[in-house]
């Protein structure tokens, strides 16, 4: 099984990132999405991603933002990736990737086997689809701990690269790795102490476990 790459979600502190770092994770994710308990604002995603250049690479997560939020993210954070973690259409993916230069990363919920060729559609647009678990109506649409069907993608061999995210935990992810194939595994409240809470140890144990 290829070692996956490692992507710690919703860093929001020099400690947490830190932990990444130290534990040879390859992306740190910055939630800008008021509305979750990982929200960065642009100052301290300025602090962050100075403390991780060169180390670590950036990942910017935003969820139906508009071109604003966006270009003050990037100009604050030099992001190396943008993550839409939204309704964002294949359209509004290539638009982002063409006018900014770097790498655009399309999360999609996955309930069904539908949900997951809607992958297909995006593949000129994007370099990366994440499959992540549908969250309920109301609820933030990722960073839930909520799993999914990993049959629905287990060695998905698509037009573009993936990762898998959804109720990732040290606990869970070698198994994860093992069902799926996935050449990333993302996580975020599976190493956690609580919600926006990174813990360094369960972020060791979960870049232990995904390369046991
Ligand atoms: O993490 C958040 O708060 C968040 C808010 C809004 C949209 C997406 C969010 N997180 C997305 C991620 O990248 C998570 O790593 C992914 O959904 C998995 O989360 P978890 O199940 O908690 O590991």
């Amino acid at each position: 099984m290829p070692t996956p790459a490692i992507k710690i979600c919703g860093i929001s502190t020099s400690d947490a990132l830190d932990a990444a770092i130290r534990a040879h994770a390859e992306y740190a994710g910055f939630v800008f999405f008021e509305k979750s308990p990982r929200h960065v604002t642009s100052a301290q995603a300025a602090a962050l991603s100075q403390r991780a250049q060169g180390r670590i690479a950036r990942v910017g997560l935003f969820v139906d933002a508009d071109d604003a939020t966006i270009g003050e993210a990037l100009a604050a954070a030099q992001l190396d990736v943008l993550q839409l973690h939204g309704s964002e259409t294949p359209e509004r993916c290539a638009q982002l990737r063409a006018r900014h230069g770097v790498e655009v990363w399309k999360a999609l919920p996955v309930a069904t086997a539908e949900d997951a060729a809607r992958a297909h559609g995006y593949a000129q647009a994007i370099d990366r689809v994440l499959f992540d678990a549908k969250t309920p109506k109301g609820t933030l649409p990722g960073g839930m701990g909520l799993k999914f069907d990993w049959r629905l993608v287990a060695n998905w061999k698509g037009p573009v690269a993936w990762g898998l995210a959804g109720g990732l935990t040290p606990d869970n992810a070698a198994e994860a790795l093992a069902r799926t194939g996935a050449p990333l595994l993302d996580t975020s409240s599976g190493v956690e102490s609580a919600p926006g809470v990174k813990d360094a140890d369960r972020i060791a144990a979960f870049c232990r476990a995904a390369r046991a």
